[in-house]
């Protein structure tokens, strides 16, 4: 309107008003815009035909009307609004609303309203120039849009010139490089290239100015927290409108997590194209999709035979069909298996392998697919079992060794018991191997071991065991060997194998063997016993001459077992002072003098007893307490003898002696030791008593010892006299003093004449050679008095007194009388 009217104005001097009504008629008909004017009521008093084009209404229908038909419901009160503003006399420019149009559809338009005043000034009217802005409307919209997914972008976008300053950066490209856009507006693009990048931009620059497009360039740019990202980036040139490079806009990604995951499932490519391990992978029903190539290698197939199949084709048959199946189990109850398993190649070998299988679950819980790592540990097993073959195979013959023989001996007695069957035991030794070596060497010996140990392993059966266990020993256990008899016949098959020639070498050796057997259960040992058994039968079958099997002495065992047991009890007995001496005394009976005691050994045994020496002294024979004792009852007789001197009581005492006391090396020695002791004591008075048989046994040792003894000032007695093979020459050489007619003899003179006949030899035979004679074993009165008749008044027995604890023997001695018909006799 201020155009009109400055139009008008301009021409109000060169043309008429007609002309120039016209004129306006025809500029506001040809107007693009609605040139419209209404009454301040809102009738509508002009309409031009750009408001019939802008509204649809022709100037026909909307002259005299309202011009509120052009009003949206939710707008009416716009109209008073403006009438209020327009009274007022203001003017509305640009005012930006929507009119419904004639087929109800709404149109943007933007509104200029005027007051029209007439020529007094009063406003009598309303011109309203309103412009479609549909146009507009829609460019603002798009590039609100535009603007809003530019900044809603997870992408950078950025503007920048060709001298890479930077002209727009929207929210994207704030979180990912960190820089507000009040930052990064007008700086340059370089702050974000690392310093090893920076000529980067310099190509990128140089390409967008020949116009062209970098699209998904991957590399790397600096966050401002100086963390760098990996970016993908897409960079256009910006042109202007006439076609000139002005400058570039810019996408960029970050693809830090897609490299990430790029590098990982490289590194997982790579673990699984490179690892040692086999690796496959099967889907849910178990069918193999992929394998690694270790696992071509380690089962000999190619990729195209595996892929499709199951696991079912590697099973190898030390597993049985149901393997898979509890393997499947395994996974559906925990999710894993772990095991050691035999499989199969290609070539129908067999492989272990360590394989750990682990099912993979998708997000709702079910099992998708499984990998199976295969760690092929066939040379680690075959170490393992050279190693435990070593530990119980002698390397030698290959033979089972002492450790494996315990095992094996173990359960064949446990069988041997569970099935009522016997097993033997054979302990086996070459005669003379120690000759073979000599002469032979080493290396043949060793050779000649093999051979045999196979000679014997031939002639054994393959339930049996033969086992080396040093040197040229081997134990062979043979089960359900059936009688002692028929398991002697096994051992002689192997003995006879052993002694068959052999080349070794180029020589034909020939050795024998001993055997040494024992059976079980009828030998109720443990396997270490069972052994030793054998080879102490070994031993006696070696002391027999060799090339010979020996049974071994189940009976004998039993009495080594006992005696063992009671040496024990004996020594413990001597340890705890529960041995003693009591004391026989050894009268004249004619006289009545009591002239001496037999010292006799006696066990107070806490349970038993007083336990007589014919119990026990057996069981010690030529065991070293044998002459424990031995000198314990020397030093007891003494150390008695001297209490009874000092208490006024003059008697010998006499100590039994064994012979193998008396011909140990030292006894002289140690006699004279005892003696010196107690100096108080005269030898004289000690007698030591030794029996015919043992004297018997090396004659000229015992003579020379007795000599040396009687030097020393002791007397001898030899005890049991007569029931030796005495000799004349014998006495006649046997320096003792005193010969002690045996009991035995005594006991039934009255009633054996034999006996009564020895007696009388042996009383002879002492006067002859000038020995005093003393019998034992006078019981009675009457035996007393024929002794007596025949000279032998020297007696100890019953008849006179019992043997006594030494503090009973004084008392005795003081009141003891010989019988009133002993005194009488001449
Ligand atoms: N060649 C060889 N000889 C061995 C080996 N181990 C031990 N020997 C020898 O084997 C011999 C065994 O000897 P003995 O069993 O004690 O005696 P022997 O000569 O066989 O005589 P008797 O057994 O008493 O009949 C010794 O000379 C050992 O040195 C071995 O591995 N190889």
């Amino acid at each position: 309107m201020v155009a009109t009217k400055g139009f008008h104005t301009q021409t109000r001097s060169l043309l008429s008003m007609e002309e120039i009504t016209d004129h306006l008629y025809t500029s506001v008909d040809s107007s693009d815009d609605a040139i419209i004017s209404k009454t301040l009521t809102g009738t509508v008093t002009s309409w031009n035909k750009g408001a019939e084009a802008l509204f649809g209404y022709t100037a026909d229908e909307m002259l005299g009307n309202s011009i509120l038909l052009l009003m949206p419901p939710e707008r009416l009160s716009e109209e008073s609004f403006i009438l209020d503003l327009i009274s007022a006399g203001e003017k509305v420019d640009h005012f930006d609303t929507i009119r419904l149009r004639k087929d109800g559809s709404r149109i943007p338009v933007s509104v200029t309203i005027s007051p029209i005043k007439d020529t007094r000034g009063k406003i009598v009217g309303v011109s309203k120039i309103a412009r479609d802005i549909s146009d507009r409307v829609k460019l603002q919209i798009t590039e609100r849009q535009f603007a809003a997914i530019i900044n809603s972008s997870d992408d950078a976008i950025v503007g920048k010139t060709l001298s890479g300053v930077i002209q727009s950066w929207n929210q994207g490209a704030e979180r990912m490089f960190g820089y507000s856009a009040e930052e990064m507006i007008g700086w340059t693009i370089y702050v974000l290239l690392p310093d090893d990048r920076k000529d980067e931009e310099t190509q990128i620059l140089a390409k967008l100015a020949r116009g062209e497009r970098i699209d998904h360039f991957e590399t790397v740019r600096v966050r401002k927290d100086g963390r760098l990202i990996d970016v993908s980036v897409s960079i256009s040139p910006i042109l202007d409108k006439t076609g000139r490079v002005v400058g570039a806009s810019k996408i960029a990604r970050d693809i830090s997590l897609k490299k990430q995951i790029e590098k990982q499932l490289q590194l997982t490519a790579s673990v699984f194209s490179n690892t040692n391990e086999g690796i496959v992978i099967a889907d849910a029903d178990g069918v193999i999709v992929e394998v690694n190539p270790s696992f071509l290698h380690i089962s000999g197939y190619d990729r195209a035979d595996v892929i499709g199949k199951t696991p079912e084709l590697f099973r190898s048959s030390r597993h049985d069909p149901e393997f898979i199946a509890r393997v499947r189990q395994a996974l559906n109850d925990t999710g894993t298996f772990q095991g050691e398993v035999w499989s199969r190649r290609k070539d129908g070998s067999a492989y272990a392998s360590l394989l750990t299988i682990n099912s993979i679950k998708n997000a709702i819980d079910r099992v998708e697919k499984y990998v199976a790592l295969i760690a092929d540990i066939t040379p680690l097993r075959a170490k393992q079992e050279e190693i435990e073959h070593l530990a119980h195979f002698d390397a030698l013959t290959d033979l089972p060794n002492r450790i494996l023989l315990a095992d094996r001996l173990s359960q064949a007695m446990g069988l041997a018991i569970r099935h009522a069957q016997s097993l033997a035991v054979l302990y086996l030794d070459l005669d003379h191997f120690k000759e073979i070596n000599d002469k032979y060497g080493h290396d043949t010996g060793d050779k000649l071991l093999i051979a045999v140990s196979n000679r014997m392993r031939e002639a054994m059966r393959s339930v049996d065991t033969l086992s080396r266990i040093g040197g040229d020993e081997f134990v062979a256990v043979l089960i359900n060997v059936g009688t002692p008899v028929e398991c002697v016949q096994l051992a002689e098959r192997i003995l006879l194998a052993c002694s068959q020639p052999v080349e070794v070498d180029g020589i034909v050796l020939q050795v024998s063997a001993s055997i040494g057997v024992t059976m079980y259960p009828q030998d109720q040992a443990d396997p270490e016993q069972l052994i030793r058994h054998a080879d102490r039968a070994l031993y006696e079958a070696k002391q027999a001459g060799r090339n010979r099997i020996h049974l071994f002495d189940l009976a004998l065992e039993q009495e080594m077992t006992q005696r063992t047991l009671q040496l024990g009890q004996i020594e413990h007995a001597f340890v705890a002072g529960e041995l003693a001496l009591y004391y026989q005394p050894k009268v004249n009976m004619r006289s009545g003098l009591v002239f001496g005691a037999e010292a006799l050994l006696r066990w107070l045994h806490p349970e038993r007893g007083v336990v007589a020496p014919g119990e026990f002294l057996p069981i010690i024979e030529h065991h070293a307490l044998e002459c424990k004792i031995g000198y314990w009852v020397i030093e007891q007789g003494l150390s008695q003898l001297n209490a009874w001197q000092q208490a006024g009581l003059t008697i010998s005492v006499s100590v039994n002696v064994s012979a193998n006391l008396l011909q140990m090396s030292d006894f002289v020695n140690r006699l004279s030791e005892l003696l010196a002791k107690y100096p108080a004591v005269q030898p004289q008075s000690l007698e030591l008593e030794i029996l015919e048989n043992s004297a018997l046994q090396d004659l000229n040792r015992i003579v020379s010892v007795i000599r040396a003894c009687q030097q020393l000032g002791v007397c001898f007695s030899v005890d049991d006299f007569g029931t030796g093979y005495s000799s004349l020459t014998y006495l006649r050489r046997l320096p003792a003093e005193t010969l002690k007619i045996d009991q035995s003899f005594v006991r039934d003179i009255l009633l054996d004449r034999d006996d009564l006949a020895i007696v009388q030899g042996v009383i002879a035979l002492a006067q002859a050679f000038h020995r005093k004679v003393i019998a034992e074993g006078v019981e009675t009165i009457e035996i007393g008095e024929v002794l007596l008749d025949l000279g032998c008044d020297l007696a100890q027995g019953y008849g006179i007194a019992r043997p006594m604890p030494a503090a009973l023997l004084p008392n005795w001695v003081r009141h003891w009388t010989p019988h009133p018909c002993w005194r009488g006799r001449q």
